[in-house]
């Protein structure tokens, strides 16, 4: 999509097109392989904007955003509260055409596929390329094993081995140990981390070649999210993540890549600079890149 569009809002779950086909590529998750029948394609894929921008009514947030998100790397967003974060992450999976105002410009590549192109459904995106939000969000009264299942059933997938599926699911959340005898309790009876990690245990169970985090720490206490963070470490190496934090000393745990969003005053957010994290802490090339970095703003 290289114009701008106007964008209806999403169409309610809308099945899967891919029902009858099986995948059971890509590399084993864990000692027990889990076959979705008509899931996603399993494995990490890249993730490119090309020159996005990103508007609420008339008014434009975000202006020319390039970005590439390498296959099995974690890339932190950073940047001062308003500069348009969040809307990046919410285009990067359809999830901005939400709001029924949003409009867009410019291409989301995923493994080169336009997410945007004519026919591309904005659910057939979601499983590929999944969320996890600042709040927890179990379903509370749902058991942790069915939480961990409900994504794939609201997919409307099938899957061969649904125990093997929940268990291998909260293993790479890292969480299998700490529940694995109370399946059948209410999610909702769980600590904030540990719902946390159940989110990401469900979104994990559709098998997303992408998984997109905002803010996913900023609810817990610093000892679930040290333990959320090495879940990141974990699943960045099976899955491409893309995360939002304001938390600097986070981006430099998590992320092998950082790109800096600001908006200057009555301006869109745009890119000031991305690279290797260690680079945009260490020495980056833009003066306010190290401002922001060193606490002097923001
Ligand atoms: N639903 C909406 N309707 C209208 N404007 C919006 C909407 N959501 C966000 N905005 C505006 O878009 C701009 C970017 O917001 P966004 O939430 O993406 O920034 P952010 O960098 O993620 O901020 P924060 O770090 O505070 O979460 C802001 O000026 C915000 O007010």
């Amino acid at each position: 999509m290289s114009d701008t569009t106007e964008m209806s809002t999403v169409d309610a779950v809308d099945g899967i097109d891919y029902l009858d086909a099986e995948y059971a590529d890509g590399p084993a998750a864990s000692t027990r392989e889990v076959r979705l029948i008509g899931g996603p394609p399993v494995g990490a894929a890249t993730l490119e904007s090309r020159d996005v921008g990103a508007w609420f009514g008339d008014r434009l947030v975000l202006d020319a955003v390039s970005l590439l998100m390498p296959a099995r790397e974690v890339t932190a967003l950073i940047g001062p509260s308003g500069c348009g974060k969040s809307t990046f992450l919410r285009i990067l999976n359809r999830m901005h055409e939400l709001v029924p105002t949003a409009s867009l410009a410019g291409e989301v590549l995923l493994d080169g596929q336009d997410i945007y192109a004519d026919g591309t459904r904005a659910q057939q995106v979601r499983l590929r390329v999944g969320m996890v939000f600042q709040k927890p969000n179990p379903f509370p009264a749902m058991s942790i094993k069915d939480n961990v299942l409900a994504g794939l059933k609201l997919a409307g997938l099938k899957c061969d081995d649904k125990d093997a599926l929940v268990e291998q699911s909260l293993e790479r959340a890292g969480l299998w140990r700490e529940v694995r005898d109370r399946l059948n309790a209410p999610g909702g009876a769980l600590s904030g981390g540990q719902q946390q990690r159940l989110c990401i245990a469900r979104s994990l169970a559709v098998r997303p070649n992408v998984l997109l985090m905002d803010e996913p720490c900023s609810a817990l206490d610093p000892t679930s999210t040290r333990r959320v963070e090495q879940t990141i470490a974990e699943i960045g190496h099976e899955v491409t993540v893309v995360i939002v934090t304001h938390n600097m000393q986070q981006a430099q745990r998590v992320s092998d890549h950082c790109a800096f969003f600001l908006a200057a005053e009555n301006e869109p957010g745009r890119v000031i600079e991305h690279g290797p994290t260690e680079k945009i802490f260490a020495e980056p090339d833009d003066p306010r890149t190290y401002d922001y970095v060193n606490g002097r703003f923001g």
